[in-house]
C-alpha cells in the first residue's frame, strides 16, 4: 500500500496530487495511510512511553484516574475490559489546551497527550478540508461540527469532543479463555479517525472494498511513523457514503505481544446542529444530504442501532465469501499444478502464443471471471455495530453502501433512501428533522467527485486523441487510430509467479468503461491466471502511460507482486526505453536531472512541468540518462533515436526531459503541438528485475528499426510481423553501455558521425506487437529463467 506523504498534503493545495490520492482512497476503500515526517518520531515515542508507564501501574492506581464517566456531554476516564484483555484511557482537552483527566497521570503523559491531541486535531482539520474540496464543498461543510479552533472558544467547563484514546491490549494470560478478537468489528461515530500505526504488535484490521480484512500494520514498510486514517459514520452520512465509514476491529497480535494504540477520534460536538443548506442552497449537490436542525447526539444514536444489523449481514456474507474463495483456490492450484496455462482468446487462430497452449484448454472456460470492483459478493460494505461495550468501546455503524460496477449508484441510492426512511422515523419519534437524505427518486444521482471527474478526464482525453487523429488523417482516422482487439496482446514471459506482457501503444492498462484494455486482453488470453480477488484480474507492479508501448510486469500472487513492487520502489529495477525524438540531437550522451512537478496551468491536471519552469509546483527529484542511438529521418522529418534510462519514475519524466532538452518525443500530444504522428514514439524496451533468486531481463523487439524499406507509417496502424524473436531475455545483468553498443551496432547504416552515432538512417516504426512475434516459450523453460521463490 503506497503511503501518502503528510508533508506533501500539508504543503500542496487542496487539489494537489496527495490530496487527490486521499480523496480517492477514502472513497474507494474508506481508509488511507499517511507517512509522517521524521521529526514527529520523538513526539510519538513520548506518547508511547507515557502510555506504557501508565498501563503498567497497579490496577488501584489506574482506577484512581476515575472510572469511565460522562462530563459535559462527553465521556472521560479509564476503563478496564478484563474479559477482552484490554484497557482504555480517554483523553480530552480543556479549553486552555490542557489534558483531562489529570489525576494520577504523569506530567510526561499529560504533556505527550496534549501535544498529540493538538497535532492530530490540526491534521484532521486539514484532511477534512481536503475531503470537502474533493466533493467541491467548502471546508466548513465538514469542519463546522468539530470542536472550535482555538479550543478556548469552547463553552466554560466543556471538554473537547475529539478524544485521544489510549488503548492497551494485554498479552493473553496463560490458560485464559476468550477469542482472538479484542475489539469487535465496528465503525467509529466520528468524522474521521487518525491512528498512529503499531507495526510491532499489528492487530488493527480494516475491511477493504470487498469487505475482506486487511491488516494494514503488517504491510511492508509500515513504521510507527505511519498514520492510518479512516472514515467514521458522520462523514459517511454527510457524504451519502461517498466516503464510506470504515469497518474495523482489533485482533490479537501475532506472538502474543502486548499492543498499545492511540486512535484519535475526530468527533462532532454532541450539541452541534447539522445544517447543510448553507453549502448547497439549491439542494442539488448529489452527495450532500439536505439536513437541518438535527443534533449530532441524536444522529449518533441512530448510527448505533443501524450498526447492529449491518454487522450481522456482514458476517453472513463473510461465510459465503470464504466458501467461494476455497473453491477458486482449489481451481487455481489444479491449473498451476498442471503447469499448462492455456491461452483461450476470443479468436482461436491455432497459433502458439506466449504461454504454452493446448492440453488444459477445457479448464479455462470454467475459471472464475475477473471481477470489477464492487461487484464481488453484492458489494455490501462493512459497517460495525456496538457490542455494548460502553461509549467508544462499541461504536455505531452507518448504512451499508455498495461501490463500483454499474449498479453502484442504484445501491447507494437505495442505502440513502433507507437512511432517509430511518431518519424520518427518528424525526417522528424525537422531533428532529432530516429534510431529505434521499436523492430524487427514479433516477441515479449524477456522478460526482474525484473518481467521476477522473473518469470523465480519461474519456475526454481519449476523445481529444481521436479528434486529433481525425484532423491529421483528413477524415480517414479509422485506420490510424489504434483500435486494439482483445487478442492483440503478447505474453513475453510467464512463470509461476510473474507474467510479462507487451502493452500496445494507445491502450489503457485498465479502465472502468473501455472494453479493450491490457487487463481485459490478459483476462481473455489467460483467464485461469486472472485473480478474482483483484479489481481488474492481474496485479500490475508498475505503470505505462496510455500512449507508451512496451514491457509490463505483473505479479501472479500478492506476494510476488509485493516483491517486484518493492524492487521498483527501491529503484532497483533498471528500465530502458527507446524513443524517436524531434530533430538531430547534437550530443551523444546526456544526464538530465531537472525535477518534475505538476503543471499548475493545466486545468485538467494532466500535464507535468520541469523544475524551474513557470507553472511547476512541488517538483520531485528526477533523473534520466539519454544516449543517442542514431540520427536520421522518419517520414522525411529529422529525428534522433534515443535510449532513455530513467533512474527515477516520475509521471511523464521521459517526455519532459526530452522536451526540455529541445527534442520532444515524436507524437507526444501532451508536450508538442504536432498531431500528425501516428503514435507517440516511446517504447518500454527492456526491464531488468533483480528478483530474489535470479535477475531477469525481459525485453521486446525494437519497434523503431532503422530500415530502408518504405515507412511503416504508410500501413497506418496495422500490426506488422517483426523479424526475429520479439522477446529478448538474458539472465546476466545488463548496463546501458552494452545496450547502446548493441543498438548502434545493429543500426542499418553505413555512415557514422564523428561520435560513432549512425547518421542518415531512415527510421521506421512497428505499429504493434502481436502474438506471432513472441518466441516459442514454454512455461518449463521460462520457469527456469525466472525461478520460483
Ligand atoms: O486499537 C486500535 O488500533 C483501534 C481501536 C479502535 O478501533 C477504537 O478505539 O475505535
Ligand atoms: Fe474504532
Amino acid at each position: 500500500m503506497a503511503a501518502i506523504a503528510w508533508a506533501e498534503l500539508e504543503a500542496g493545495g487542496l487539489d494537489s496530487a496527495a490530496a487527490a490520492a486521499v480523496c480517492e482512497q477514502l472513497h474507494q476503500r474508506s481508509y488511507c495511510v499517511l507517512r509522517l515526517p521524521d521529526h514527529l518520531a520523538a513526539e510519538l515515542s513520548a506518547l508511547r512511553e507515557g502510555a506504557r508507564a501508565f498501563f503498567a501501574l497497579p490496577a488501584k492506581a489506574k482506577a484512581r484516574v476515575g472510572a469511565f464517566r460522562r462530563i459535559a456531554e462527553t465521556y472521560v476516564g479509564y476503563r478496564d475490559c478484563a474479559d477482552r484483555d484490554s484497557e482504555f484511557l480517554e483523553m480530552h482537552l480543556s479549553p486552555d489546551g490542557t489534558a483531562y483527566p489529570r489525576e494520577e497521570l504523569s506530567p510526561a503523559l499529560l504533556a505527550a497527550s496534549e501535544a498529540a491531541h493538538a497535532r492530530l486535531s490540526r491534521m484532521a482539520r486539514r484532511l477534512l478540508a481536503v475531503l470537502a474540496a474533493g466533493l467541491d464543498l467548502p471546508p466548513a461543510a465538514f469542519l463546522a461540527p468539530l470542536d472550535p479552533e482555538p479550543l478556548s472558544r469552547l463553552p466554560a467547563g466543556a471538554l473537547s469532543s475529539s478524544v485521544l484514546r489510549l488503548c492497551h491490549y494485554r498479552p493473553r494470560q496463560a490458560g485464559a479463555a476468550g477469542g482472538d478478537v479484542l475489539f469487535d468489528e465496528h465503525t467509529d461515530s466520528t468524522l474521521l479517525t487518525l491512528s498512529p500505526l503499531c507495526p510491532e504488535a499489528a492487530g488493527l484490521e480494516l475491511r477493504d472494498a470487498e469487505a475482506r480484512w486487511v491488516r494494514i500494520e503488517e504491510a511492508e514498510g509500515v513504521t510507527p511513523l505511519h498514520l492510518g486514517v479512516h472514515v467514521g459514520d458522520f462523514l459517511s452520512f454527510l457524504t451519502r457514503d461517498f466516503y464510506p465509514a470504515s469497518s474495523h476491529r482489533v485482533v490479537r497480535p501475532a506472538g502474543g505481544a502486548s499492543r498499545l494504540s492511540f486512535p484519535f477520534l475526530v468527533r462532532p460536538r454532541n450539541e452541534h446542529e447539522l445544517d447543510t443548506r448553507a453549502y448547497d442552497p439549491e439542494g442539488t449537490h448529489p452527495q450532500l444530504p439536505e439536513v437541518h436542525a438535527i443534533r449530532c447526539a441524536e444522529l449518533r444514536k441512530l448510527f448505533d442501532v443501524r450498526g447492529q444489523r449491518v454487522v450481522r449481514e456482514l458476517r453472513e456474507r463473510e461465510a459465503r465469501e470464504e466458501e467461494r474463495k476455497a473453491r477458486a483456490k482449489a481451481f487455481r492450484e489444479a491449473v498451476l499444478a498442471g503447469r499448462r496455462p492455456v491461452a483461450a482468446s476470443d479468436e482461436s487462430d491455432g497459433e502458439g502464443s506466449g504461454g504454452a497452449r493446448g492440453e488444459a484448454a477445457g479448464q479455462s472456460c470454467a475459471s472464475p471471471p475477473p471481477q470489477e470492483a464492487g461487484e464481488a459478493g453484492g458489494g455490501t460494505r462493512g459497517r460495525g455495530g456496538g457490542e455494548g461495550r460502553g461509549e467508544g468501546g462499541g461504536e455505531g455503524g452507518a448504512a451499508s453502501a455498495a461501490r463500483g460496477g454499474g449498479s453502484k449508484w442504484k445501491k447507494e441510492l437505495k442505502a440513502a433512501k433507507k437512511a432517509a426512511a430511518k431518519a424520518r422515523a427518528a424525526e417522528k419519534a424525537g422531533g428532529a428533522r432530516v429534510a431529505a437524505a434521499a436523492a430524487p427518486t427514479g433516477e441515479a444521482p449524477p456522478a460526482a467527485g474525484v473518481r467521476a471527474r477522473w473518469r470523465e478526464e480519461a474519456e475526454a482525453m481519449e476523445a481529444r486523441r481521436r479528434e486529433a487523429f481525425d484532423a491529421a488523417a483528413g477524415g480517414e482516422a479509422e485506420g490510424r487510430v489504434a483500435q486494439w482487439r482483445l487478442h492483440d496482446v503478447a505474453v513475453l514471459l510467464l512463470s509461476d509467479e510473474y507474467l510479462f506482457a507487451y502493452k500496445q501503444h494507445d491502450l489503457h492498462m485498465d479502465h472502468p468503461t473501455v472494453g479493450v484494455t491490457l487487463q481485459t486482453q490478459l483476462c481473455a488470453a489467460l483467464p485461469h491466471l486472472a485473480d478474482p480477488k483483484t479489481v481488474h484480474g492481474f496485479r500490475n507492479v508498475h505503470q505505462l502511460d496510455y500512449a507508451t508501448s512496451g514491457v509490463l510486469c505483473f505479479g501472479l500472487s500478492k506476494r510476488a507482486a509485493g516483491t517486484a513492487g518493492r524492487l521498483f520502489e527501491a529503484r532497483r529495477v533498471r528500465k530502458w526505453y527507446l524513443a524517436l525524438v524531434e530533430g538531430h540531437v547534437p550530443w551523444s550522451e546526456r544526464r538530465e536531472e531537472r525535477g518534475v512537478g505538476k503543471d499548475a496551468s493545466d486545468p485538467r491536471e494532466f500535464r507535468m512541468a520541469v523544475e524551474g519552469s513557470e507553472h511547476c509546483v512541488a517538483p520531485l527529484a528526477a533523473c534520466t540518462e539519454l544516449y543517442v542511438i542514431g540520427r536520421g529521418a522518419l517520414a522525411d522529418r529529422p529525428v534522433s533515436k534515443l535510449l532513455l534510462c530513467p533512474l527515477t519514475g516520475r509521471r511523464h519524466q521521459l517526455r519532459l526531459h526530452c522536451a526540455v532538452l529541445g527534442h520532444p518525443i515524436v507524437g507526444d500530444f501532451a508536450y508538442t503541438a504536432d498531431r500528425t504522428a501516428p503514435r507517440m514514439m516511446l517504447h518500454a524496451w527492456r526491464l531488468q528485475l533483480p528478483l530474489p533468486q535470479k535477475t531477469v531481463v525481459v525485453g521486446t523487439m525494437d519497434p523503431f528499426p532503422a530500415t530502408l524499406e518504405p515507412s511503416a507509417m504508410a500501413t497506418g496502424g496495422e500490426v506488422l510481423p517483426t523479424e526475429g524473436p520479439a522477446v529478448f531475455e538474458v539472465t546476466c545483468e545488463l548496463d546501458a553501455q552494452s545496450c547502446v553498443h548493441e543498438l548502434r551496432g545493429g543500426a542499418n547504416s553505413t555512415k557514422h558521425a564523428e561520435d560513432g552515432v549512425p547518421m542518415d538512417v531512415e527510421y521506421n516504426f512497428i505499429a504493434g506487437c502481436d502474438r506471432r512475434h513472441v518466441g516459442p516459450h514454454d512455461s518449463e523453460r521460462i520457469g527456469e529463467q525466472v525461478g520460483s521463490h
